[in-house]
């Protein structure tokens, strides 16, 4: 680091965090501390995720992003090695309250991973999955939400003549807006995107920017990604990790045009991967 930014970083705070109001906020982290083990990945994050937004989290490999999704998700419930602190709320309400069955906060936050995981069935059964599980439906309505679900996943068009062909017959990038289309037919609040697009072409790349945009008229989104463009052109508001620690939240256009601390410009520029 040059002696500039080194007098720089001496001179600034550690951290430059946003203010959600209260009223706007779909999930609030609250002093969120997470150790795998003795070492430590989350350490007292706090932070607001607006409603009907899509938020961006990035930051250099390892710096806790997939475990701070994880959290959201309640994935850690079964990792013995995990010790948590503090809370998140899901529209006020503590996710791991007594009174909240996993399964039940699954379907209100839906998870989306990196690599495409549709089920080993049918275009059809894969997206009908989640609704078997809840109360039966008639096949009509179960088949409207269907159609809805692969429409607002940008596939329907693609795959509306071969729904009972395997899924596994879809392209990868098919593949993933399938496993998008899954998870929102259950109708989620909040739908967490770990690179969702980082498997696949270009293009499909693209097209899965652009139903991200569309879909946050209906859910609040929150999306990892280590592509910095790609945070830039689908976020509106983006969270700079690391070390497991929150140094910069705003809206995407000040994180990226002005960035308030030296840490977050030199990973938004490339100086620190
Ligand atoms: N299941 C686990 N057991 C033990 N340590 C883990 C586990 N998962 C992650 N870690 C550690 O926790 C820290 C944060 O990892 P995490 O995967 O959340 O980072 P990340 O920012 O998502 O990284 P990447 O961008 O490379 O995916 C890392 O030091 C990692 O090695």
């Amino acid at each position: 680091m040059s002696e500039t930014l080194l007098s720089r970083a001496a001179g600034e705070t550690r951290s430059a965090i946003i203010e959600i109001p209260a009223a706007q906020g779909c999930l609030e982290i609250d002093d969120l501390s997470l150790r795998y083990g003795e070492q430590p990945a989350l350490r007292g994050l706090s932070l607001r995720v607006p409603r009907h937004s899509v938020t961006a989290f990035i930051g250099p490999s390892g710096c806790g992003k997939s475990t701070l999704l994880r959290v959201l998700n309640r994935l850690h419930d079964l990792n013995d090695e995990v010790t948590q602190s503090g809370r998140v709320l899901l529209e006020g309400e503590d996710i791991h309250g007594p009174g909240v069955a996993v399964a039940q906060l699954r379907r209100r936050v839906g998870m989306v991973f990196q690599t495409p995981n549709p089920f080993p069935m049918s275009i059809y059964e894969n997206v009908a999955f989640g609704l078997r599980l809840q109360a039966p439906l008639k096949k009509r309505r179960r088949d409207e939400i269907i159609e809805w679900a692969l429409v607002s996943a940008a596939l329907w068009d693609e795959v509306k003549d071969r729904l009972h062909d395997s899924a596994w017959t879809l392209s990868g990038g098919q593949q993933q807006r399938l496993v998008i289309a899954r998870t929102l037919a259950v109708q989620p609040e909040v739908l967490l995107l770990d690179e969702p697009a980082s498997a696949l072409d270009p293009i499909s790349s693209l097209k899965i920017e652009e139903l991200i945009r569309n879909l946050k008229s209906r859910l609040s989104v929150i999306l990892v990604t280590h592509n910095m463009q790609q945070a830039a052109r689908v976020s509106d508001y983006t969270a700079f990790l690391e070390g497991g620690e929150l140094v910069e939240y705003a809206a995407t256009d000040d994180l990226f045009t002005n960035p308030r601390l030296t840490r977050t410009e030199d990973y938004i520029t490339g100086r620190m991967s």
